[in-house]
């Protein structure tokens, strides 16, 4: 099985990232040199997650070890959504180099098609729809497009898109998006936006690969495969976990995926997932598992012009 997948700019991306939504501080900076000692290459940032600065910490500590160098790392981070206009996407990325201490990253998204006001807060729920900037996200793509000419990221993507929005920026583009970075787990295995971003040459990264185990048994959220009996049971049968059992399943869909973590026991065993294949009838019971349930549907900005969810795919 392959560990990369090639970009459609023919770049190549590390199947396995390191997710960093709500890794704390004084956690993140261990979790992601740990997950380079474990052969991590792919770490998913974003400005929103508000911890950079300690990734880039992180980062920077094992480049200067002669652990790993610069040009082998692949780092995404994204665009939030109060800066959609053109005119800011170059300076927030710029707050973002200076936080990850690179001089370029090798992917910038868009990490939702919808934009909310600079003066918004970042998370307007219960601010109505006030809040929101009606930024054309074709506009944020002409300030995407400059980052990639002034060298300060190597390829170009978007998060959260549907097809429709996907199509109506391919044909309004001067670089195309390499990829779209959207949740994908058993609960939504997303089979039809993942094919559709195949016959236009576009990777999806898979984010919540393991359902956000967390949440498990919040009300109004998914349960999380990873405590399906059966996939525990498949789990025994392969001599993996169940976590393993998932992100395999889900790399046989020809995506990457981010599982986040900042234990270092899972953050080696969410790699260690390439060594095994799944028989038929596993396949079969974890697609059965699809129910089209969220963990992230962002619901509460459901009425905004550029919301994503509301097609079917
Ligand atoms: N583009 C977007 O809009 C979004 C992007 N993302 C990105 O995707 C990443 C992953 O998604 P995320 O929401 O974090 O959810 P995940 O599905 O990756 O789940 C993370 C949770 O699973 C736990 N976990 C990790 N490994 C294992 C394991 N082997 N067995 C059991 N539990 C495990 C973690 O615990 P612990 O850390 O304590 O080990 C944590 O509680 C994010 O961190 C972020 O980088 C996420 C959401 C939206
Ligand atoms: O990246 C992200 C992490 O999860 C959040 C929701 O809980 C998302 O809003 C955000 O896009």
């Amino acid at each position: 099985m392959s560990r990369t997948l090639k970009l459609n700019n023919d770049k190549e991306l590390p199947i396995v990232g390191l997710g960093t939504y709500k890794s704390g501080p004084g956690e993140v900076i261990k979790a992601v040199k740990e997950a380079i000692d474990a052969g991590y290459r792919h770490f998913d940032c974003a400005w929103f997650y508000g911890n950079e600065a300690e990734v880039g910490k992180g980062l920077k500590d094992k480049i200067d070890e002669g652990k790993v160098n610069r040009h082998d790392l692949f780092i995404t981070s994204k665009l939030w959504n109060n800066f959609h206009e053109k005119d800011k996407v170059v300076p927030m990325l710029k707050e973002t180099l200076d936080n990850l201490k690179l001089d370029y990253i090798d992917l910038y998204l868009i990490h939702w098609p919808f934009g909310f006001k600079e003066t918004a807060s970042l998370w307007p729920v219960g601010e109505g729809k006030s809040a929101y900037s009606d930024v054309d996200y074709l506009e944020t793509w002409e300030g995407m497009e400059e980052c990639v000419n002034l060298g300060l990221t190597k390829s170009i993507g978007v998060s959260n898109f549907n097809a429709e929005q996907i199509d109506r920026l391919l044909k309004n583009c001067k670089i195309k998006p390499v990829c779209n970075q959207v949740e994908v787990n058993p609960n939504l295995n997303q089979k039809k936006l993942i094919e559709f971003c195949k016959q236009r040459d576009i990777v999806v990264v898979g984010y919540c690969p393991l359902g956000r185990s967390e949440y498990a048994g919040t009300p109004g959220f998914p349960d999380p495969t990873i405590f399906d009996p059966k996939v525990i049971e498949m789990a025994k049968k392969y001599n993996k976990t169940p976590a393993q059992i998932v992100l395999n399943y889900l790399i046989s869909l020809g995506i990457s995926v981010i599982p986040k973590s900042v234990t270092k026991s899972r953050i080696i065993e969410n790699i260690d997932v390439f060594d095994f294949t799944l028989d038929p009838e596993d396949v079969a019971y974890l697609d059965s598992c699809n129910k089209n349930q969220r963990v992230c549907p962002l619901s509460m900005f459901q009425d905004h012009k550029y919301y994503s969810f509301n097609s079917e795919y």
